[in-house]
């Protein structure tokens, strides 16, 4: 579904960002891409849809070559890749119907968005996906009344509505609470699964990716240093890739307590944890 070929990125500032990047994605894979602070987790997930433009190397998502496409072409690539943010990226004071509803925008010419008018069958999508992540009865409300695992739902749902062909996440439980970022996780899983849509999901937390991710790619430094099954990211590979920082495997049993919901350490799946 998505094959990344030799990517690399340096900044304008001098900053190498990426390294010889080669990545094949299947149908329906789930990628987290963990690596500490500056590994370029989030250049790679942004050079994907080109918000930020590779130096050098080829992306195909499909048969479409995102790295020769021209405005207008990328326009129409882009519609293909969901984008899911940390911070959500709602506009506030609009519900959560319209927030869903702007994910037809790419789609739409300029006076129907303008207008906000939209065909009867996206807005039966939307209703539908909006049922789908657990929002049904949030419908009207605006999204400033929303609580961060609802605005979350909301994101998801309206990079849903673009018919995407593969999702590009960055950080989506970073400002969440650790049951809301299980949650979370386990519904991109789902729906990932129900619609063969591939993911890379940028996320700090080690013990989530293990979790909820069919595989796991380690970047450090701009390289990957690790690409394999979550059970093959043991303490050898995971002090490879973040180095000298201190971490720790985690052993609280109890699943449910709270964590430091920013934490720039990575934490290892608890035994619990992964029953969950
Ligand atoms: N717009 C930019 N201009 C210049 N350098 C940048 C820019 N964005 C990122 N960098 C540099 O590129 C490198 C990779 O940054 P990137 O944000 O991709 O890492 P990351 O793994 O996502 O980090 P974090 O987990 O902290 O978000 C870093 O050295 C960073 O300083």
């Amino acid at each position: 579904m998505l094959t990344i070929e030799s990517l690399s990125k340096s900044y304008n500032s001098g900053d190498k960002a990426l390294t010889d990047v080669n990545i094949t994605l299947p149908k329906g894979q789930v990628v987290a891409l963990i690596g500490p602070s500056g590994a370029g987790k989030s250049t790679l997930i942004r050079c994907v849809n080109r918000l930020v433009e590779p130096t050098q190397g080829k992306i195909f998502l499909a048969d479409t070559p995102i790295t020769q496409l021209n405005s207008g072409q990328l326009r129409a690539a882009r519609r293909r890749m969901g984008m899911i943010f940390q911070d959500y990226a709602l506009i506030d004071r609009l519900s959560v119907m319209e927030n869903v509803l702007s994910g037809y925008l790419g789609y739409s010419g300029f006076w129907r968005s303008f207008l906000r008018r939209y065909p009867q069958d996206v807005i039966t999508e939307a209703f539908r996906l909006l049922e789908r992540v657990g929002l049904e009865s949030f419908i009207d409300k605006r999204a400033d009344e929303l609580s961060g695992g609802q605005r979350q739902r909301v994101g998801i749902a309206r990079a849903l509505l673009q018919n995407p062909q593969i999702l590009l996440v960055d950080e989506p439980t970073a400002s969440l609470d650790p049951k809301t970022s299980r949650q979370i996780m386990r519904l991109i899983k789902e729906l990932c699964a129900e619609r063969q849509l591939s993911a890379i999901i940028n996320i700090h937390d080690v013990s989530l990716a293990q979790q909820f991710a069919d595989r796991i790619i380690g970047l450090k430094s701009g390289q990957v240093v690790f690409d394999g099954q979550p059970d093959a990211l043991d303490t050898d590979m995971l002090t490879l890739i973040y180095g000298e920082e201190d971490w720790n495997p985690q052993t609280d049993n109890d699943d449910e307590k709270e964590a430091p919901v920013h934490s720039s350490k990575p934490m290892m799946m608890s035994s619990k944890a992964a029953l969950v």
